[in-house]
């Protein structure tokens, strides 16, 4: 997969095919599914998470894959793609793209953000990287690093940033964000409506990741049960 995979997710959606451990549908095969089924609705590409996943996404669908994995550090606060041995670890399959923690918090094996992007570079030429941020800052820092694209996907998920959401007060987040860096934006977390979508576009996003709101049913029957009358 070259570079162009960038150009082939522009104004598009990507779904993101993701269940954890304690989630009802965590699955190798049932992710693989989920992708195929999102590559049938007409999505660009599929982001994942854990190697599993990402092989049985990329063994059955022909598209491209934004591909984490989340592991949990004592301690700390870094949980998406956290270290190099992440890294190495996905590479394996070969996705792509590799998603990264390019947050302000400290990474457990206390290598800093640029070290790790520089690394990766050296080690996989070909990679494209996308940086999940919090905050405006964090997205300023992530374009001056050697990043292909910057994600929304953390924003309302540190602690900086809890309680706040992407959607809320028209997707001011992500303007702020388009307003500080020059290179493409994804705009992802808590995109719940194709109209949402549509506007992330609308307001410069590159591509929009949907998750949730398309592969986990537990959240889309919450959402349903919460709106019952009475
Ligand atoms: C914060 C975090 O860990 N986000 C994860 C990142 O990959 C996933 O759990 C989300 O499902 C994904 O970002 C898509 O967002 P949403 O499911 O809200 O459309």
């Amino acid at each position: 997969m070259s570079r162009s995979m960038l150009e082939a997710i522009r104004g598009q959606l990507v779904v993101s095919c993701q269940a954890l451990e304690d989630e009802p549908l965590h699955s190798d095969f049932i992710m693989g599914r989920m992708a195929l089924a999102a590559k049938q609705g007409g999505a660009a590409a599929i982001r994942a998470n854990s190697l599993a996943d990402v092989r049985a996404i990329m063994a059955g669908v022909e598209l491209p894959v934004i591909a984490i994995l989340k592991r949990d550090y004592p301690g700390c606060d870094v949980y998406i793609t956290a270290t190099i041995a992440e890294v190495d670890e996905l590479m394996a399959a070969a996705p792509a793209m590799i998603a990264l923690d390019a947050t302000a918090h400290p990474r457990p094996d206390g290598v800093t953000l640029g070290d790790l992007v520089r690394t990766i570079r050296l080690r996989y030429p070909q990679l494209l990287l996308m940086a999940d941020i919090a905050t405006v800052d964090e997205a300023r820092a992530a374009a001056a690093l050697d990043f292909d694209c910057i994600g929304t996907t953390l924003h309302g998920y540190t602690a900086e940033t809890r309680g706040r959401t992407l959607p809320m007060d028209d997707f001011a987040f992500l303007g702020a964000v388009l307003a500080a860096v020059d290179k493409p934006v994804i705009a992802e977390g808590n995109i719940t409506t194709p109209e949402m979508m549509a506007r992330c576009l609308r307001l410069g996003a590159h591509a929009v990741v949907v998750g949730g709101a398309i592969t986990r049913p537990r959240q889309i029957t919450e959402r349903f049960v919460a709106a019952l009358p009475g």
